[in-house]
């Protein structure tokens, strides 16, 4: 395996299928490794094609995907499959096996030891939000659509696969669930180093799980592919203005993190100033919301014990300017 250039690099796909649609058109992309790629976009725009010809569940018409440096067409489909996780919103769970040993699946058919493959299981379950007290022992038609999806997710996760492909993968959650969710998600597959193509029709989703972001187009058209910042703050057409909208400037504050280049020092602020503190990297969003919360103009920001520095709405300006 090619372990120094692009996890997956798709070069000039196409699909059409037999009726005559053309459901991806052209499509380049190079996604590395460890980074999340979402492709977001309105229904019919060819995101779910995409994804399914990554793992080969469909032929592309013309073009190339290679995975680690290798022609996925040259690779066994089988084989190809078993190092690609595929989480869809029908999950498919085994209707006859419990929860854990539905999350077990990969784990134990690698044969890993018992103890150890049921140990994570039960931490994939407490992280994707499911008490393995409760839940592991039901079976799948016990738990409502949600909670069916994030079993897949743990699934998928358990098998520790170096890509993993999401097809609207939160799509049955509740908005808030969500949101905790898709945080858990990120933090998880920041740890396990795992590289992610995630399709969404959801753009807060895609700006938030995103390291890159690719905007599709109907008739499979590829309109932008780029940050969720160049995304949300220099849309490459008017295709992509309208569908990021007028309130994209909120968006970006919720995808800028904060750096220790926009604080200033502690001197000079008087404590009735200062609002509650945020870790380094928390986003923008995350401090205005403390500002507006305590009323206060300043947000203290901690690197683990550390106080490194305040954020004033000056030091939001220029930290929403250098994300460009
Ligand atoms: N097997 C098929 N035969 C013919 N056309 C198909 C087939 N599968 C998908 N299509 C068409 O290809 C286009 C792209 O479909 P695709 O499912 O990739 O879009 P999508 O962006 O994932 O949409 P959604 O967000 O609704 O899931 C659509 O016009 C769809 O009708």
């Amino acid at each position: 395996m090619d372990v120094t250039g692009p996890m997956l690099v798709v070069d000039a796909l196409t699909k059409t299928y037999d009726d005559g649609t053309t459901a991806v058109r052209d499509l380049s992309l190079s996604i590395d490794r460890a980074e999340i790629a979402a492709l977001v976009g309105p229904s019919g725009c060819g995101k779910s094609t995409t994804l399914r010809m990554i793992n080969r569940l469909v032929e592309p018409t013309s073009g190339t995907i290679s995975l680690a440096g290798r022609d996925v067409m040259k690779v066994d489909p089988v084989e190809l499959r078993r190092g690609i996780g595929y989480v869809i919103q029908q999950v498919g769970l085994f209707p006859h096996q419990r929860i854990l040993a539905n999350v077990m699946t990969v784990p134990s058919l690698l044969g890993t030891p018992k103890a150890k493959a049921r140990a994570r299981a039960e931490e994939l379950l407490d992280l994707v939000g499911l008490d393995p007290a409760t839940y592991a022992g039901r079976y799948p038609h016990q738990l409502s659509g949600g909670q069916q999806q994030r079993v897949g997710v743990a699934r998928a996760l358990a098998a520790d696969p170096p890509v993993l492909l999401m097809d609207e993968p939160f799509g049955a959650v509740d908005p808030l669930e969500r949101r905790r969710l898709q945080d858990e998600f990120r933090k998880l597959q920041q740890r396990l180093g795992t590289t992610v193509v995630l399709v969404t029709h959801d753009l807060d989703e895609a700006v938030r799980l995103g390291d890159k972001v690719a905007v599709m187009a109907p008739g499979g058209r590829l309109a932008q592919w780029g940050t969720p910042a160049e995304v949300l703050a220099h849309p490459a057409d008017d295709f992509v203005a309208s569908f990021v909208g007028s309130d994209s400037g909120l968006r970006r504050l919720s995808v800028t993190r904060i750096t220790a280049d926009h604080l200033e020092s502690l001197d000079g602020v008087a404590a009735s100033a200062l609002a509650a503190t945020l870790p380094v990297g928390a986003t923008l969003e995350e401090a205005l919301a403390l500002m507006l919360r305590d009323d206060r103009a300043v947000v203290g920001v901690t690197d683990g014990p550390r106080f490194l520095g305040v954020l004033t709405p000056a030091g939001v300006h220029a930290a929403l300017r250098a994300s460009l």
